[in-house]
């Protein structure tokens, strides 16, 4: 395990952190943090078009996940040379939901078409929200079977092997007990085998939520991690030590071809060698 205190993520991405060993880096602060992690995430996503033609990411809610949104949205006003991303062929998927009424604040849908989609135009039929407690299902079941089946879809209809299409980048962040996307520790969905599961009784309000499973988690080419504050330094470590996913549900977290804890310092400063 290496610590890079102070790296730039385009030098690692640069340096392509492959295989099963995650790479970790380390930016001063959150600000920091987000700019460079919506740096690194239109250089990836433009590079995914540059061969594909489209390019897939999965979202995530909370406050690093939704600071990267709004700078890639400011990204987007003025490219730079490699960060030229066509959103009109951009899949977006979300890896959790809260199943609350589509304008409610708690929806991570609506903070990210607030911060980035609704500014550079995502199209309608490339944005696949999780669907919302008003959206026509009555249970998160229902929603969650749903999602499951609009993901199998789109693997079809990309000639893609399997129950999920293809996806280049999926973005977690992490809640000071480990949680990533609803995965709650020592809940159900941590050993849940479909690729979307509904959560009840979820430790973190709102209690009822939709989320992508470790089957469709684990599916991703690339998974990156986003973690700042203290607080979340511990789990951080855990997660990074060897922790079972069961207790540290982001200790399960893993992209098929490379795994990404972007991290400010605080977030890193549990970390063996952090100075
Ligand atoms: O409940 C959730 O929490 C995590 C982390 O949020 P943060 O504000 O502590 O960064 C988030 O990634 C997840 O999508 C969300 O539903």
């Amino acid at each position: 395990m290496t610590l890079p205190p102070g790296d730039r993520i385009a030098e690692a991405l640069a340096e392509r952190i492959e295989g099963p060993t995650p790479g970790i880096v380390v930016e001063p602060d959150a600000e920091l943090l987000a700019r460079a992690v919506a740096s690194a995430l239109v250089a990836r996503l433009a590079a995914a078009q540059a061969v594909h033609g489209t390019a897939s990411v999965v979202l995530t809610g909370g406050g690093i996940g939704t600071a990267v949104l709004r700078h890639a949205a400011e990204l987007a006003e003025e490219p730079a040379p490699g960060q030229a991303v066509d959103w009109t062929a951009v899949d977006v998927w979300w890896g959790d939901e809260r199943f609350v009424p589509a304008d409610d604040d708690e929806r991570n849908e609506k903070g990210a078409r607030e911060a980035l989609l609704d500014r550079v135009g995502a199209p309608p039929e490339r944005v696949h929200p999780i669907p919302a407690s008003d959206a026509g299902f009555d249970t998160p079941e229902e929603a969650a079977d749903w999602y499951a089946g609009a993901l199998a879809d789109a693997a079809r209809d990309a000639g893609t092997d399997g129950p999920l299409p293809r996806f280049d980048v999926l973005l977690l962040g992490m809640g000071p007990e480990g949680h990533v996307a609803s995965i709650f520790p020592d809940s159900p969905a941590v050993s849940d085998e479909r690729t979307v599961v509904p959560v009840r009784d979820c430790p973190k309000p709102p209690p009822t939520r939709v989320s992508l499973g470790f089957a469709a988690i684990t599916a991703a080419e690339e998974v990156w991690l986003l973690v700042s504050g203290e607080g979340k330094a511990e789990a951080v470590a855990r997660a990074l030590g060897g922790a079972d996913r069961a207790e540290v549900p982001a200790a399960g977290a893993r992209g098929r071809r490379a795994t990404r804890w972007l991290l400010d310092a605080a977030a890193a400063s549990r970390l063996p060698g952090a100075g």
